[in-house]
C-alpha cells in the first residue's frame, strides 16, 4: 500500500514495498525475505517478536536526551564517530538537518557514554542494552532465514559475524526536530519551499544489515533501480530492514545494498528514527561466499576485513559508493 501521506515530487514514486510477516512459516518467510533483498535490498517487517516496552522505553529515554540544552547535549559530543553530532555526518564535511547520536553496542561502551548522555545512566545503559539485544536477536533471526532461503548448508554463516562477542555493531538514535509552520504553510504545504530538503543526505550503509524503526513522521526515502525516489511510509509498529555493502558484498551483488536518504523534517512533529547496524567483528574477513557463485562465476569484489571496509568508509564522503574501491575488474 502507498503511503498516503509521503510527499511525492517528479523524481519520486510510490511503491509496494516488501512486506515480511514473522508470523508466517519459515518457508514462505525465508522464501520472500530472499526476493526482497534481491529485489529492493529493503524490506517492511511485522510481527517482529520486539517488545513495544522495550521500543517505547528507549524512545523515551532519547526524547529527553534531544529536549536538553544546547550545552547539555555537547556535553555528550563532538561524535567522533561515537557520541552527541549536530547536523556534521562523519569527518568529510557531510551536513544533515538533524541532532544524533552515534553509540558503540556493547554494555560497557554503553554504560561509559551513558553518563554524559543521562541524568539517571544505569537506567538508560539499561533500556539501550535491552533494545540493542532484542534488535541484535531479530538481526540474527533474519539472517538465519536468509541462509535458509539461499539453501546454504551452515544457515548461521551470516549471523554468526553479529552474533560474535566482538561484533562491532552500533546504534544510532536520528533527530529531526519539528518546524513551526507559518500560515504560508497551511495554503500550500506540499510546494512550500522548505520542502525537499535533506536530512540524511543520500547513500547504502556499509554493514552487514541495518533494523530501522522510526516515529509516525515521515522522512525515509529508498532509492529504486531506476533510480527513482519512494518513499517509505512511517510505520512505528514495524521495522525497515536494508541491506548493507557487506551484505552484498558476501552475495557475489546478488543482494541490493540498498541507497537511501532522510529528507528535513516538514511536520510540526519530530522525527525521531533509531537504526542497528549489524556488522561483523573488526577482524572478519568479507568475500562472496563460494556457495553463492555459478560454476564459472567471477568474484565481483576482492577479499576485505570489516576493518579495511570501515576504514575506506570513513575516508569518503556519505554519498560515495565505497564498494567500488574492492571491485576485482
Ligand atoms: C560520511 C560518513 C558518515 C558515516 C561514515 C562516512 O564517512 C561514510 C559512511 C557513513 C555511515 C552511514 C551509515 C551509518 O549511519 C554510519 C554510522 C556508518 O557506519 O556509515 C555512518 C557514518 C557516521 O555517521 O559516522
Ligand atoms: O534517519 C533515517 O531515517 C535514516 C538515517 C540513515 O540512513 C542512517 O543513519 O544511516
Ligand atoms: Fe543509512
Amino acid at each position: 500500500m502507498p503511503c498516503p501521506t509521503a510527499m511525492r515530487t517528479k523524481k519520486t514514486k510510490a511503491v509496494g514495498i516488501p512486506t515480511i510477516d514473522l508470523s508466517q512459516s519459515r518457508a514462505t518467510t525465508s522464501k520472500s525475505i530472499v526476493e526482497a533483498c534481491q529485489d529492493f535490498g529493503f524490506f517492511k517487517l511485522i510481527n517482529h517478536g520486539v517488545s513495544d516496552d522495550a521500543i517505547a522505553r528507549l524512545e523515551t529515554q532519547a526524547f529527553d536526551f534531544f529536549q536538553k540544552t544546547t550545552p547539555e547535549k555537547h556535553r555528550a559530543g563532538p561524535a567522533n564517530p561515537f557520541g552527541y553530532g549536530c547536523k556534521s555526518i562523519g569527518p568529510n564535511g557531510d551536513l544533515g538537518d538533524l541532532e544524533y547520536l552515534l553509540l558503540r553496542s556493547d554494555p560497557t561502551s554503553i554504560f561509559e557514554s551513558s553518563a554524559s548522555i543521562s541524568n539517571d545512566s544505569f537506567t538508560f545503559s539499561y533500556v539501550v542494552n535491552e533494545y540493542v539485544k532484542s534488535v541484535r536477536k531479530l538481526g540474527c533471526e533474519i539472517l538465519d532465514l536468509v541462509g535458509e532461503g539461499l539453501w546454504l548448508p551452515n544457515k548461521y554463516v551470516f549471523s554468526n559475524l553479529i552474533r560474535d562477542v566482538h561484533n562491532d555493531s552500533v546504534l544510532r538514535i536520528n533527530y529531526y526536530p519539528g518546524v513551526k509552520h507559518t500560515e504560508n504553510w497551511e495554503f500550500s504545504p506540499k510546494s512550500h519551499p522548505s520542502n525537499n530538503r535533506i536530512g540524511f543526505g543520500e547513500h547504502s550503509d556499509p554493514q552487514i544489515l541495518t533494523i530501522l524503526r522510526s516515529n509516525d513522521v515521515d522522512g525515509l526515502q529508498i532509492s529504486l533501480q531506476d533510480g527513482i525516489w519512494a518513499p517509505v511510509c512511517p510505520d512505528p509498529f514495524a521495522f525497515y530492514v536494508l541491506i548493507g555493502d557487506a551484505f552484498k558484498a558476501m552475495t557475489n551483488g546478488r543482494f541490493v545494498s540498498v541507497r537511501h536518504r532522510a529528507m528535513a523534517n516538514n511536520s510540526k512533529n519530530p522525527r525521531m528514527s533509531i537504526m542497528y547496524f549489524g556488522a561483523p567483528p573488526l577482524n572478519a574477513w568479507i568475500a562472496p561466499l563460494s556457495e553463492m557463485m555459478l560454476p564459472n562465476e567471477q568474484s565481483l569484489y576482492k577479499p576485505f576485513t570489516w576493518a579495511q571496509y570501515k576504514k575506506a568508509a570513513y575516508s569518503l564522503r556519505l554519498a560515495d559508493s565505497r564498494l567500488d574501491l574492492f571491485k576485482t575488474s
